[in-house]
């Protein structure tokens, strides 16, 4: 273990600080509908705050598509977001009081929409024949929940996709908490923060996650060569050196973060 206070005053000091978060689990509480996960109402003024530091820039990195995940999230207008497990990027950005998911739009050749349409045919078949199972639709992918059926029946929609679906050649299989999803794209976390670190040229980087999906970031931070910093929401084994119990200790975390900088700028102004 590292010292945490140690890491963020190292953190609100740098000149180009990367802050990526995972938004399920980790911003918002998880809880039985996807669409109604909403950010920790204490996060979104410090989640403010610090989108406004110049030296930090936030993305919010998720497996989430980039419109629900607009939908969601309540991110200042102008926040970046990585979706869908690095297959999509973009802002949110407010109009009318709504926000909305900005970016140009996913390509998929013909074999990868023909890919996706056999692999959600599929997963609409095991939904129907278990019952609490539901689909989740994504630009590239389509999404297995298990989270409101049974834990009996949750196990046998699973085995049926093992079987079934996540053989089909060209599927990426990417499992997270009562969730499977099969993509027609290899993207992941770690290669979406890889990316990220080069083009902002960051001299520090952060982030935090709940999931396995998360480890792919953790990984990537781990082999980076500037300093960086991620934290562990929740039980579970993981590469991150930092442990916080679940989002509310995360947004103590970022509060604490977002004092630093303020801190930070004070003196140095
Ligand atoms: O990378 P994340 O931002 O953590 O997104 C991961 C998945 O989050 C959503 O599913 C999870 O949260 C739901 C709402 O709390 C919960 O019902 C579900 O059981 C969780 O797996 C989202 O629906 C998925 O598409 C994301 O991949």
């Amino acid at each position: 273990m590292t010292d945490l206070a140690a890491d963020l005053a190292q953190a609100a000091a740098t000149d180009r600080l990367l802050l990526a978060l995972d938004f399920d689990g980790s911003l918002a509480p998880i809880v039985p509908v996807p669409e109604d996960a909403r950010m920790l109402p204490e996060l979104i003024g410090t989640i403010a705050d610090l989108s406004a530091s110049p030296s930090v820039t936030l993305v919010l990195v998720s497996g989430r598509a980039g419109d629900s995940l607009a939908h969601c999230a309540e991110a200042p207008s102008g926040t970046r977001v990585v979706g869908s497990h690095g297959a999509q990027w973009g802002t949110i950005e407010t109009e009318g009081g709504e926000r909305h998911f900005v970016s140009s739009p996913l390509h998929l050749s013909e074999t990868e929409s023909q890919l996706l349409a056999d692999l959600t045919r599929q997963l609409e078949d095991i939904a129907a024949r278990h019952e609490g199972v539901h689909v989740e639709y994504k630009p590239a992918a389509s999404v297995l929940h298990t989270r409101r059926a049974d834990s009996d029946v949750a196990a046998a929609a699973e085995a049926a996709l093992d079987a079934g679906p996540a053989t089909l050649p060209g599927v990426n299989v990417l499992r997270g908490k009562a969730v499977t999803e099969l993509s027609v794209l290899h993207t992941n976390k770690g290669e979406a923060l890889k990316r990220l670190i080069d083009e902002l040229d960051a001299t520090y980087a952060i982030y935090a996650g709940d999931d396995v999906t998360d480890e792919f970031a953790f990984a990537a931070l781990a082999a980076a060569d500037i300093p960086t910093m991620t934290i562990k929401v929740g039980e579970g084994a993981s590469l991150a050196p930092h442990r916080v119990a679940g989002p509310t200790e995360l947004a103590e975390v970022l509060r604490d973060l977002a004092q630093h900088i303020l801190g930070h700028v004070s003196q140095t102004s």
